[in-house]
């Protein structure tokens, strides 16, 4: 079944008397459960396209489909609704709240969503037991991408779509990081979009698209697939 259905997508910026093509006619499909990895070098529209996908920008053509929404379409009110329960953010800046423990972060995200999971068993899932009461000034940058995971797990999203979600990380952190994005995929059933410039990171996908200067440049099933443990930098 497909969960994200992009057809058709133009967007462009203005600034002042410019207008710049960001992204131009795009056209992507994912199937429920995929974990797709969007590669492309600086500049070329990851941001733009992840930002559209999740009802955070508007875009200016096309449609954007997910779980059966079309986002284009939705109010102000259902859009509210939308980035609250069908999908989770993971940055490469963590964004966590300081002043509140790592449950408290967590919590914050589950008590605004309509079916959210058991906080203790996400909090094991993401290898924090024992950690709750402490502050994201306690952790180490692994640790509070962590808790960014949980925090955006917990809502039991359709769809994870992270953005460079190991770019502040070490190789070591990174690895364990991106092996907790695959169990996530794997035991929530969880549709994982991931966007990088980093191509060591699409070994562990089941499709790879790039992007280049807004386009699509290509878009394969990875045959050589390997799992988040054997991604090598
Ligand atoms: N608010 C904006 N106003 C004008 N131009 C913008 C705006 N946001 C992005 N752009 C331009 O759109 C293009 C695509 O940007 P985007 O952030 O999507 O690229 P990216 O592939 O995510 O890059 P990076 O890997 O550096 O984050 C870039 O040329 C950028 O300068």
């Amino acid at each position: 079944m497909s969960i994200l259905s992009i057809n058709g997508v133009h967007k462009t910026y203005q600034s002042g008397q410019t207008t710049f093509q960001a992204l131009t006619d795009i056209h992507v499909e994912v199937e429920e459960g995929e974990i797709v990895v969007i590669l492309g070098p600086s500049g070329s529209g990851k941001s733009t396209l992840l930002n559209a996908i999740g009802g955070i920008d508007a875009i200016d053509s096309g449609s954007i489909v997910v779980n059966k929404k079309n986002i284009g379409r939705l109010s102000d009110r259902e859009l509210v609704d939308y980035r609250r329960e069908d999908v989770g953010f993971v940055f490469q800046m963590y964004n966590l709240i300081p002043n509140l423990t790592v449950y408290e972060n967590i919590e914050l995200t589950a008590n605004i969503s309509r079916e959210s999971m058991s906080i203790p068993e996400v909090i094991h899932a993401v290898g924090l037991s024992g950690m709750e009461e402490r502050f994201p000034r306690e952790l180490s940058g692994g640790q509070q991408q962590r808790v960014s995971i949980a925090r955006a797990v917990v809502k039991a999203p359709k769809l994870l779509l992270c953005d460079e979600p190991t770019g502040a990380l070490d190789s070591v952190t990174s690895k364990e990081i991106l092996q907790l994005i695959e169990k996530v995929n794997k035991e929530f059933n969880t549709t994982v979009l991931i966007i990088t410039h980093n191509q060591a990171i699409k070994s562990m996908a089941n499709r790879v698209i790039t992007l280049k200067d807004g386009k699509v440049e290509s878009d394969f099933v990875n045959e050589h697939q390997t799992s988040a443990e054997g991604v090598e930098w």
